[in-house]
């Protein structure tokens, strides 16, 4: 570790040279390193989905919608949109501050710590080191320990296309990122759980340093049967994407769990079932298409939130374990207890709990008695309930009639709120992130208002009460003294 600490503080000044030196701050150094970025995806998109097979047991069609297509698209975005995005906005002063102008500068923090998850492990580095790198600052990425042959291809693999004076990568686990949060950063940029996001936190709190902290939670998944019953055998396709289709329902935003009117439970069940069986065969395991769990840790953990005696009985589909292979079935549970761990922990697997309600609009009672999610959604078409749900609960994002596509959007910011997250990013937004919002007024000396200045007196008063309420005409006729100091 005393190495490791060498080259930590090694980088850092480095990385801090780079920024003094103000090559970061070019518009044209920002595009060149993200178009390096999407020549490396694209040089080697067979190798990419081949380390994330070997982690993840992803298949390549979904490693590439969900991660090289994703960055590919971010890069596009970023390229195309960077000159727009850093013109300084002229800010409309009001009268008050005539002749003075405003505008505000996004500026980079500097140099910027991205640590990143295991579960999108390409997608979840490359997305905010884009942000990071079009908002001008010095980076360095700590990949997941968890998804070691991704990590060891970013950290070969982006020194040969980026600036590395100016952007590393550095493997390791929580230790290495104990060592990392020990040194001061200028930002902080974390996707993870919340209890680790609150270690983050509470070191970037030593430097005041500001973060970022995306992070899960349970997303539940409201079903108004009635009013999408038209429509419910694409519900139901969506439903079983976005609890299997993507990373086995190891994904921050996949749905968590369904709430359903009692009397449309055993419908939605029997419409799961063969779709399952159709999405990845009669035998799951072997389709090739259902992403594998990323550690035997993590099959224990699902092992054990299935292995509570009041959860086993309420198992209808699925249900086996096969710890080897790092494989569990898609499960389906009907009625778990919402006090039993897998209602209150974030599932992170392929196991589907189905909560039934008298009525749907009780649904809103349940998410409010759980922590703010990720995302909420819910397939309606009854108005009233979706103005509930806005009106009524919190989350990062609420999604009609649709599963995860939000992600996908970056006119959309992405973040959580609460125990999910503190702030946002994607397109635009992270430029944002990763840039300080500098006000910039420009005075002028050409008049001064003597009201401002002591010694003070009722008509001074009286000038800044008007001043402060925009009240402009009385403030002529108090100027011109036809008006009374109150
Ligand atoms: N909001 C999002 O975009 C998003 C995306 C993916 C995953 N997630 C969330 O991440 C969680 C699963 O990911 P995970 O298992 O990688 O999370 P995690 O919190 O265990 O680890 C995330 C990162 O923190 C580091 N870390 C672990 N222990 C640490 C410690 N004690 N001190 C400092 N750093 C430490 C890890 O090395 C890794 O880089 C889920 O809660 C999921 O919802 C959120």
């Amino acid at each position: 570790m005393e190495a490791m600490k060498e080259t930590v503080e090694e980088s850092l000044r480095e990385m801090r040279d780079t920024f003094a030196s103000g090559r970061t701050r070019s518009l044209k150094w920002r595009k060149r390193q993200i178009a390096a970025i999407y020549e490396m995806v694209k040089d080697n998109e067979d190798k990419l989905c081949s380390v994330l097979f070997q982690d993840l047991g992803k298949h390549s069609t979904e490693a590439f919608r969900d991660e090289l297509g994703h960055v590919l698209r971010s890069a596009t975005v970023a390229i195309n949109c960077l000159d727009k995005w850093a013109v300084p906005k002229q800010s409309n002063l009001p009268l008050l501050f005539f002749p003075a102008k405003g505008k505000v500068i996004s500026e980079p923090y500097g140099t910027v710590l991205v640590l990143s998850s295991w579960n999108f492990p390409i997608s979840l580095s490359l997305d905010p080191l884009i942000g990071a790198i079009a908002a001008g600052n010095t980076v360095l990425l700590k990949s997941s320990e968890l998804s070691p042959n991704a990590s060891a291809f970013l950290a070969k693999t982006i020194p040969a296309y980026l600036d590395n004076k100016a952007i590393k990568v550095i493997e390791g686990g929580p230790d290495v990122a104990t060592i990392l949060l020990q040194h001061q950063w200028d930002k902080i940029f974390f996707t993870g759980s919340p209890k680790i996001g609150r270690i983050i936190m509470a070191a970037a709190a030593q430097h005041l340093t500001p973060v970022t902290l995306e992070l899960g939670g349970k997303c539940p998944t409201i079903v108004d049967y009635p009013t999408i019953s038209k429509n419910i055998k694409s519900v139901v396709k969506r439903i079983t994407g976005g609890k299997w289709g993507s990373c086995s329902g190891q994904a921050c935003i996949s749905v968590d769990y369904v709430l359903i009117e009692k009397s449309f439970a055993s419908s939605l069940i029997d419409m799961l079932k063969p779709l399952i069986r159709s999405f990845f065969g009669d035998n799951p395991k072997e389709s090739g298409c259902l992403s594998r769990i990323v550690s035997k840790q993590h099959v224990q953990r699902l092992s054990r939130l299935l292995n509570d005696p009041r959860v086993q009985a309420s198992i209808v589909y699925g249900g086996s374990i096969d710890e080897e292979n790092l494989y569990v079935e898609p499960t389906i549970l009907l009625d778990p207890p919402l006090d039993s761990e897998i209602m209150n922990e974030e599932i992170f697997g392929p196991i589907l709990p189905i909560i039934t309600v008298r009525d749907i609009q009780d649904s809103i009672g349940i998410i409010k008695s759980k922590a703010k999610p990720l995302a909420i959604y819910a397939f309606t078409n009854d108005e009233n309930l979706k103005t509930r749900i806005l009106s009524e609960t919190s989350s990062g994002s609420v999604t009609f009639n649709d599963v995860m596509i939000q992600y996908m959007c970056d006119a959309l910011p992405f973040g959580g709120v609460g125990e999910s997250g503190i702030g946002r990013y994607h397109g635009k937004y992270s430029f944002d992130c990763f840039s300080h919002e500098k006000a910039i007024m420009e005075g002028s000396l050409a008049m001064d208002l003597e009201a401002r200045y002591p010694p003070w007196n009722s008509f001074k008063l009286s000038f800044i009460r008007l001043a402060f309420s925009e009240a402009y005409f009385k403030l002529l006729l108090l100027m011109l003294g036809l008006k009374r100091s109150t």
